[in-house]
C-alpha cells in the first residue's frame, strides 16, 4: 500500500477543512497524523473529513471525521459540503450519499455552486444527546457561568445534531462575548459526558440569526455547520424564529451566511459555500504532506 494519498486543503465559511482520499485503503488517518497536520501552520485544520470505499449499497462513501486534536466527530456540516464539492469536480455529479458515523446524509451541489446537505434529524432526548443527568425539557437547561445572580450565559437549548451541541440565547452580537474564556468550561462542563459544541445565538428577527461556536475537539473556529443546523432547530423549537433561517456565521469571512432548514419530514438540511484552496498528497499515518505545485497552475490557468 502506498504511503501517500491525496489531499485537498479546503474550507466551509473558513472552517478549516482537510479532504482526504482514502479510497482504495483498509487503514485509516491515524490521530497522530491529525495532530501533526494541525501542529503545522500551513496546513492547519479544524476538521478532516478522510473519504473511504462504500459499505453500504446505495452509498457513494463512508467518510469518517476527525477534529484537530486527534478525536472523532460524529458530524461536520462545512467539511460534508467541502467533500461535495470535492467529488462533484472530480465525476462531473451533482448529487450524492455518504454514510457517517452518525447516519446516511444525502447531498447535492446546485447549479449556483452552493451544497445542500441533509444533516438528518435532531435528536432531544437528554440520554442520547448525551446530558449526564435527566432533563425532561433540554430546550432549556440548568447551565450557567457567571455570578449565580446575574449570569452571563444561561439556560441553554441542547441536543444532538448527529454531534452534541449547547445553543446558548444571548442578547448581543455573539463576537461581544469572551467565548475564548468560556468555551473550554462549558465544552468540558460534566453535565457533557462527551463534551459539546457551545454556540452563542442572537436571533435578529424570525427568520434570521447570528452565531458564533466553540467546537468540541477544536476550540473557536470560523465557522460550524452542525452547530447553525442545533441553533436554527433550537430556535424554531423554542418559538424563536420560523423553521427556515438564515444564519449569519459572526466569525466566518465577511459574515457569511448559511440556510438552515428543519423540514415538515424532521429533517435538517443546510445550504451554503464550499471552496478549494490548494491539493498535494499526504501519509495518512505521520501526517507528513507535500504541495501539488501543478494543481495549482491549472488553478490559476483562466
Ligand atoms: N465544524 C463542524 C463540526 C465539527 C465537529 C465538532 N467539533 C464535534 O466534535 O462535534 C461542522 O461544520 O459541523
Amino acid at each position: 500500500m502506498s504511503d501517500r494519498v491525496e489531499f485537498a486543503v479546503m474550507n466551509g465559511l473558513g472552517n478549516k477543512i482537510l479532504v482526504i482520499d482514502m479510497r482504495g485503503r483498509t487503514d485509516r488517518v491515524t490521530p497522530a497524523a491529525a495532530i501533526a497536520l494541525a501542529a503545522d501552520p500551513a496546513t492547519a485544520f479544524d476538521q478532516i473529513m478522510a473519504i473511504h470505499d462504500p459499505r453500504v449499497d446505495g452509498t457513494d462513501a463512508y467518510i469518517d471525521i476527525l477534529n484537530c486534536d486527534g478525536s472523532k466527530a460524529q458530524a461536520c456540516g462545512n467539511g460534508t459540503r467541502c467533500v461535495v464539492q470535492a467529488l462533484a469536480s472530480e465525476t462531473g455529479r451533482k448529487s450524492f450519499t455518504f454514510q457517517t458515523v452518525a447516519g446516511i446524509l444525502n447531498a447535492v451541489e446546485h447549479p449556483d455552486g452552493t451544497i445542500s446537505v441533509d444533516m438528518g434529524k435532531p435528536v432531544f432526548a437528554w440520554d442520547k444527546i448525551p446530558l449526564s443527568e435527566e432533563f425532561h425539557d433540554t430546550s432549556r437547561i440548568e447551565l450557567q457561568i457567571g455570578p449565580i445572580d446575574a449570569p452571563i450565559l444561561h439556560s441553554p437549548s441542547a441536543m444532538s445534531m448527529g454531534n452534541p451541541h449547547a445553543v446558548f440565547w444571548v442578547d448581543r452580537d455573539p463576537m461581544t462575548y469572551d467565548l475564548e474564556r468560556f468555551g473550554p468550561l462549558l465544552e468540558n462542563h460534566p453535565i457533557f459526558p462527551e463534551k459539546a459544541n457551545i454556540t452563542l445565538a442572537q436571533v435578529t428577527s424570525k427568520t434570521s440569526m447570528i452565531t458564533r461556536t466553540w467546537e468540541r475537539g477544536a476550540g473557536l473556529t470560523l465557522a460550524c455547520g452542525s452547530a447553525a443546523c442545533a441553533a436554527g432547530v433550537s430556535a424554531a423549537r423554542t418559538g424563536r424564529t420560523e423553521r427556515k433561517v438564515t444564519i449569519t456565521v459572526a466569525s466566518s469571512p465577511n459574515r457569511g451566511t448559511l440556510t438552515i432548514d428543519w423540514r415538515p419530514d424532521d429533517k435538517v438540511v443546510m445550504t451554503g459555500p464550499a471552496e478549494w484552496e490548494w491539493s498535494g498528497t499526504v501519509d495518512p499515518v505521520t501526517g507528513s504532506w507535500q504541495r501539488d505545485v501543478s494543481a495549482d497552475a491549472e488553478a490559476a490557468t483562466p
